[in-house]
């Protein structure tokens, strides 16, 4: 074996987004230690700023004065860039605003579903316009007193949880949200930091009496698992590699990664956990892997390895048999359809791949022919054909500026595992 590397992989994006957007509206200044610094959680910062909050970044410290929940009208229309979750979460904000906000993105945002969170939020008393088929731009006539609401989701999202919950601050009565199978929690997490009052029982969250958020604290963002899936399948699969990777969060909704790594016979080990911002952290060491198993992924564990699945695709081409994915529709809405994405593109590499309207299976191959693989600027699919390129594989990509969105130094990180 060669020399074990080191590294730390990007800071989580949810966590994140959510400290800048619950900070912004708590009462009291939060530093924020490991932000991502990537264009998704930037442009929420950028976001809040517009709103009037007073944020700063210094020596790579975020931070916040908060304005309590009511924030200033912004001048000019807010953009989330190709973030889902800024878009989701910060239309809840705006909704509890008493003033117009327009929220936009780029062409990828602008095509994805924005029914699962204009429907909860009109239904608690905001006015939201948007263009043919609930897309975006979005326009956000908010009130400061929304209604309450009893809403079971019938998808297993955090993005629509946290978009109810963040609303139901803005009003004093009932709100219980209710979803299919459990998504990550971190809003759940964090709201209860900055004392909000929340109670979670079978998969139901209530919020309680008090709503309102306070903090003078020092949140530290973890390290992201679902960024470092995707240098961790590079080190399963580069003969000779042991890398430890830090401070990896390990909380339970979004650990699938690793249960399907050991079904996969992937060989790592957990070192130290400890808890950093109330969640739970870990580091990781992973090796050199050759002998893999395929894996069959469906079910409630899909919301806990949701972004991987690009990743656990190329991880496929080197398992023994073929590997099947089912009950995973929510990618065909995420920065590209990822099932088209990856079927298409494995194709054009010569592999045999049968494509499901919620998944697919893909037949292992370890011979690929030269390919010109289009991203979609999607930073999911860039960065998981971009591990076969390290690897040796001939192949051209038509962009690697998207993996910016969420992993600013992957390309770094790639050539050091790869060296
Ligand atoms: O809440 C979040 O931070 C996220 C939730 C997931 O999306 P959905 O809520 O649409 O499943 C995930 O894909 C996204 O990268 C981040
Ligand atoms: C789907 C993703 O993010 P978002 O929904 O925030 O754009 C992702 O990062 O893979």
């Amino acid at each position: 074996m060669d020399k074990v590397k080191t590294l730390r992989c990007a800071s989580d994006k949810s966590i994140s987004h959510r400290s800048a957007i619950f900070s912004s509206i708590a009462y009291g200044t939060n530093t924020i230690k490991n932000y991502l610094f990537a264009q998704d959680t930037l442009n929420t910062i950028k976001a809040f700023k517009k709103l009037g909050v007073e944020i700063s970044i210094d020596n790579g410290i975020v931070s916040i004065k908060g304005n309590g929940k009511y924030l200033k009208e912004a001048s000019d229309i807010i953009d989330l860039g190709n973030s889902g979750t800024g878009m989701r979460l910060i239309s809840a904000v705006c909704a509890g605003q008493n003033f117009l906000s327009i929220l936009t993105g780029d062409n990828s945002l602008k095509n994805r579903p924005m029914k699962r969170i204009i429907e909860p939020l009109a239904q608690m008393g905001a006015t939201i316009l948007s263009r043919k088929n609930f897309l975006a731009p979005l326009a956000i006539f908010g009130k400061n007193n929304l209604s309450g609401i009893q809403y079971n989701s019938n998808i297993a999202s955090a993005q629509v949880k946290s978009a109810c919950l963040i609303a139901g601050l803005y009003t004093d009565e009932k709100v219980e949200f209710s979803e299919p199978h459990l998504s990550r929690n971190h809003t759940e997490i964090m709201l209860k930091q900055f004392g909000v009052d929340l109670t979670i029982e079978n998969r139901k969250i209530t919020l309680g009496k008090n709503r309102e958020l306070h903090g003078n604290f020092e949140i530290d963002v973890p390290a992201d698992i679902s960024s470092c899936a995707f240098v961790m399948v590079m080190c399963a699969l580069k003969p000779n590699c042991e890398a430890i990777f830090f401070d990896c969060l390990v909380n339970p909704t979004r650990t699938g990664i690793l249960k399907v790594f050991s079904d996969m016979g992937v060989n790592y080990e957990i070192l130290n956990k400890k808890a950093m911002c109330g969640e739970e952290v870990a580091d990781i060491l992973v090796r050199y892997s050759p002998n893999l198993n395929p894996f069959y992924i469906d079910g409630e564990i899909l919301p806990t390895l949701i972004d991987e699945i690009p990743a656990l695709s190329i991880l496929a081409l080197f398992a023994g048999k073929p590997s099947i994915l089912k009950d995973a529709k929510e990618l065909r809405v995420k920065e590209s359809d990822r099932i088209k994405s990856i079927v298409e593109n494995l194709k054009k590499l010569g592999v045999s791949v049968e494509e499901y309207e919620d998944g697919f299976k893909i037949q292992p191959s370890k011979k690929l022919q030269k390919a010109y693989i289009e991203t979609h600027f999607d930073h999911r699919i860039a960065m998981s054909f971009s591990i076969l390129k390290a690897l040796g594989y001939s192949l051209d990509l038509s962009e690697t500026k998207s993996p910016n969105t969420s992993y600013p130094n992957f390309f770094e990180h790639l050539k050091y595992l790869g060296s």
